[in-house]
């Protein structure tokens, strides 16, 4: 294949095209032959759905986004047509778009007050045993006086999230969901799977010195160390069934994304079954501790009865599966959904024991600063 300039492939990208950027590959999905919903947990499984599909279509790769909640339906797509190139050919020529916004308001939710009061009540629920972690998520929604630009937005996102996972995914009814995800639930290739799993985290100062001990600080940090383990031990006892020599370092290692800093442990293994497909594994994990909590069912419950909204996609997953049931899906955070001119931002911070208040809300604040850059509103 010869080179092609990113800017070139995204002067070609319309909002109706999906997108996904992975640190080896960008895949640019056009038009769509067909698109189906159906809810992970629906009585035809969404795995059998899409094999099925894939056959009558002789769709060589689908794509698609799952929500948070099995019991909300998953957008998938069968495209006309795709184009896989891997990084070696692309010419990554992007500057920053700069396209200010008009918002005619904006609305954080919850709360500080209520945020605040939302841990308490978690804190409180972890020492009476109910659970040991819970992720606990806040929005921000402005509404834009003009359609949202969302090439500029990719653009952005591309240009300094050079090792994430950005996607643009066209939603039913004109919506969008886009973002820059550091964390990969799981990826398949032939019989090989990876997880890299993410929890524990600092903001980056931008200053070299002070980011090297505050990487320091992390990794040696009680509160972190222990929030991350639930998520590694969580992903190992699910696995184990399934994966043969599976490969975890014992200690945590540092993943930067532009913005954060995170606590991050690279699990490797081998399928035990080759009709095994990524998203079988993908199911089998989501929701992981890294976004929901542990226990699943408990932590799952006091986010559904205590969070001023409805996750929809955001700590769902989006990715890919070709016909040999290979593929990547990642994590759906550091996203927004766009709908026409709403747009909602979502971030959130693992809850454990000890656990500050103020803290989590600083770090769902930076988390933020992914999207909100991206878009012109914070600074670089
Ligand atoms: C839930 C989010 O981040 C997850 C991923 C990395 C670190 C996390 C943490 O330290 O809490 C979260 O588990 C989010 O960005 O909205």
């Amino acid at each position: 294949m010869e080179n092609m300039k990113l800017s070139d492939i995204l002067n070609h990208f319309s909002n109706n095209d999906t997108f996904l950027k992975t640190p080896e590959r960008l895949l640019v999905f056009n038009g769509e032959q067909t698109r189906f919903q159906l809810a992970m947990n629906d009585s035809i499984t969404l795995i059998e759905e899409i094999r099925a599909i894939q056959k009558e279509f002789k769709a060589p790769i689908i794509i698609g986004a799952i929500p948070f909640d099995q019991r909300s339906k998953a957008t998938i797509i069968i495209p006309d047509t795709f184009v896989n190139y891997h990084h070696s050919n692309l010419i990554d020529d992007l500057q920053t778009a700069n396209q200010p916004l008009s918002i005619e308001d904006s609305i954080d939710l919850p709360s500080r007050l209520q945020f605040n009061d939302m841990v308490q009540e978690a804190i409180h629920s972890i020492r009476k045993q109910q659970f040991s972690k819970v992720v606990l998520a806040r929005s921000l929604k402005f509404h834009l006086q003009e359609e949202p630009p969302i090439k500029a937005w990719l653009t952005n996102l591309l240009h300094k999230n050079k090792q994430g996972y950005i996607f643009s995914i066209a939603l039913d009814n004109a919506q969008n969901l886009i973002g820059a995800s550091p964390e990969l639930l799981v990826k398949k290739e032939g019989n090989i799977v990876t997880i890299n799993p993410l929890a524990g985290s600092r903001k980056k100062t931008y200053d070299l010195v002070k980011d090297k001990a505050i990487e320091n600080e992390l990794l040696h940090a009680e509160k972190d160390l222990h929030e991350h383990k639930i998520v590694v031990d969580y992903i190992c006892e699910k696995l184990d069934p399934y994966l043969a020599e599976i490969e975890c370092n014992e200690k945590p290692a540092i993943l930067y994304t532009d913005t954060m800093m995170h606590l991050s442990t690279v699990i490797k293994g081998k399928i035990k079954n080759d009709t095994t497909t990524v998203l079988d594994v993908a199911q089998l994990l989501h929701p992981t501790p890294a976004i929901c909590g542990a226990p699943q069912k408990p932590s799952l419950e006091f986010i559904q009865k205590m969070e001023p909204f409805n996750r929809g996609y955001y700590t769902g997953i989006v990715g890919y599966m070709d016909q040999n049931g290979d593929g990547e899906w990642v994590i759906t955070i550091r996203c927004a959904e766009i709908n026409h001119k709403a747009i909602t931002l979502f971030a959130g911070a693992g809850i454990v024991n000890s656990s500050q208040q103020d803290s989590e809300y600083n770090e769902i604040s930076a988390k933020f600063t992914t999207m909100l850059q991206a878009m012109g509103l914070a600074q670089e």
